[in-house]
């Protein structure tokens, strides 16, 4: 039966009297876009879309999805990998799309207040026009938004320096899964009165409520930004890389890619070669050069690298276009591979443990997927790795994403043994949750169950995401 159908059309006309009949939307092309996001392992099945314009719409919907015991997804920039937006089950999709104006900008506090439906790239393009920097950044940053950077704690390619979106939000405007509205920490630095609960919400994915405005804070742009590549003949070279840089340097980015992913992004095309000749992984990584003196460090730091075998090759932009052109290679990977229907692992240990973590990593993949496209990417700086496993043509998704399933369990139990986490960015959602234990305990669990009710004691937000109840 279709979900939809089982909608009481009073419930429709309840809901076009609170947005406006033109925002409730119930066609088959709104339910398919909006209900669903980048994973394509799932049917999008909503009922309804509402576009909301302001918090007190919000509450006003909640409220009603508590009166009729309908479950509710809050939907952002759909840009998620775990399927934490996902509206699989008949849901009302409260899609954030007008909520996307800056409200306000305190120059003295470097804040500014935002909707949470403003788009990541809306809000660096306005703090630069204010002088300054927002730097959580990620190749989605063009379509992703703000409540859903903060619903997964979004990290991205500078966290490094940067750190996770939760480091720059210092307020939240919420509607709890109750219906009430909540305003969290108001934007201040010092605030000792007790629980943090804006923290609460940064990454708990739209299961305790749905983040309506925050307060965000601003920095100070980096200037005269440098990229090198480096080729690198083995894992094991890797971090020894990055303490070599980090001893001197304060790096913003150190990523890594392997030759099957450099392939795909060129022959995706609008990208060149960095090296006539292959090696098996590559390291970006990136540093503000904006002192004579700190080139130079790194170019003696990168010599010392050569000489001890650990780099094969590099090179250095010299101008703003050569440093987007490198770039490219590394963020264009996700998009690039997406058509081959890759199964996804974003997987993290700490440092310390990142070259053991890797070699059992790698001998497991070696040993299962033989035969298959393998993609190692990711933010190994900060010791989050993403494993891509490619489909081959001659099997169908279910076949293949049965095959990953079997080898996931080798991966997840070698992430547990580190004390890692089976996501390190991207989130649960429906993809992860039944690994979840694997990184948090059951108690721990437990307690996270009992947090939800507390929020959201009639179970409606975005149910099936992070755990069943
Ligand atoms: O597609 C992926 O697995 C990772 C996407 C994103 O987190 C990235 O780092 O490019
Ligand atoms: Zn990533």
């Amino acid at each position: 039966m279709n979900a939809r159908t089982s909608l009481p059309s009073a419930l429709l006309e309840q809901l076009q009297s609170i947005v406006g009949e033109q925002r409730v939307k119930t066609d088959d092309d709104s339910l398919q876009t909006w209900g669903l996001d980048w994973t394509k392992h799932f049917e999008p099945q909503p009922s309804v879309i509402v576009f909301p314009g302001t918090t007190e719409e919000v509450q006003a919907i909640v409220k009603l999805a508590n009166e009729h015991q309908i479950p509710v997804t809050p939907s952002g920039g759909r840009t998620g990998l775990s399927a934490g937006a996902v509206a699989a089950n008949g849901e009302i999709v409260i899609s954030l799309d007008r909520m996307n104006k800056v409200l306000d900008f305190l120059p003295a506090d470097r804040l500014v207040r935002i909707q949470s439906g403003v788009v990541t790239e809306q809000l660096q393009q306005y703090a630069e026009q204010q002088g300054l920097y927002y730097p959580v950044d990620f190749a989605a940053a063009g379509s992703s938004q703000m409540g859903g950077n903060i619903g997964t704690n979004a990290g991205g390619i500078k966290v490094i320096h940067y750190g996770m979106t939760r480091e720059w939000v210092l307020g939240l405007t919420v509607v709890t899964g109750k219906g009430d509205i909540l305003h969290l920490n108001k934007g201040m630095i010092k605030n000792a009165t007790g629980y943090a609960l804006h923290q609460l919400f940064i990454g708990s994915e739209g299961t305790l409520g749905i983040v309506t405005e925050a307060e965000i804070k601003l920095t100070r742009a980096p200037q005269d930004l440098k990229v090198l590549v480096l080729s690198v003949p083995d894992f094991s070279a890797v971090m020894p890389i990055l303490h070599a840089f980090q001893q001197r340097i304060d790096l913003t980015a150190f990523e890594f890619f392997n030759q099957v992913a450099l392939e795909k992004v060129l022959a995706h095309g609008h990208a060149q070669r960095p090296f006539e000749t292959e090696s098996p992984l590559y390291v970006l990584l990136e540093f503000e050069g904006r002192f004579e003196a700190v080139v130079d460090d790194a170019m003696q730091i990168f010599e010392h690298c050569m000489e001890q075998g650990w780099i094969l090759d590099g090179v250095m932009s010299q101008s703003q276009a050569q440093a987007q052109a490198l770039w490219h290679l590394r963020e264009g990977i996700s998009e690039t591979i997406a058509p081959f229907t890759p199964y996804k692992n974003d997987i993290s240990v700490l440092i310390t443990h990142v070259p053991a973590f890797i070699a059992d990593v790698d001998a497991i993949v070696a040993a299962n997927y033989p035969d298959f496209e393998v993609c190692w990417f990711g933010h190994i700086g900060d010791g989050n790795l993403h494993l891509n496993i490619l489909k081959p043509a001659n099997l169908t998704k279910d076949e293949f994403f049965e095959k990953c399933k079997v080898v996931n369990q080798f991966v997840f139990e070698t992430v547990q043994k580190y004390n890692g986490s089976i996501s390190a960015e991207h989130g649960v959602g429906m993809t992860k949750k039944d690994y979840l234990a694997y990184t948090r305990d059951v108690v721990e669990i437990g307690y996270m169950r009992e947090l939800k009710k507390i929020f959201d004691p009639n179970g409606i937000m975005n149910p099936g995401k992070i755990f069943d109840l």
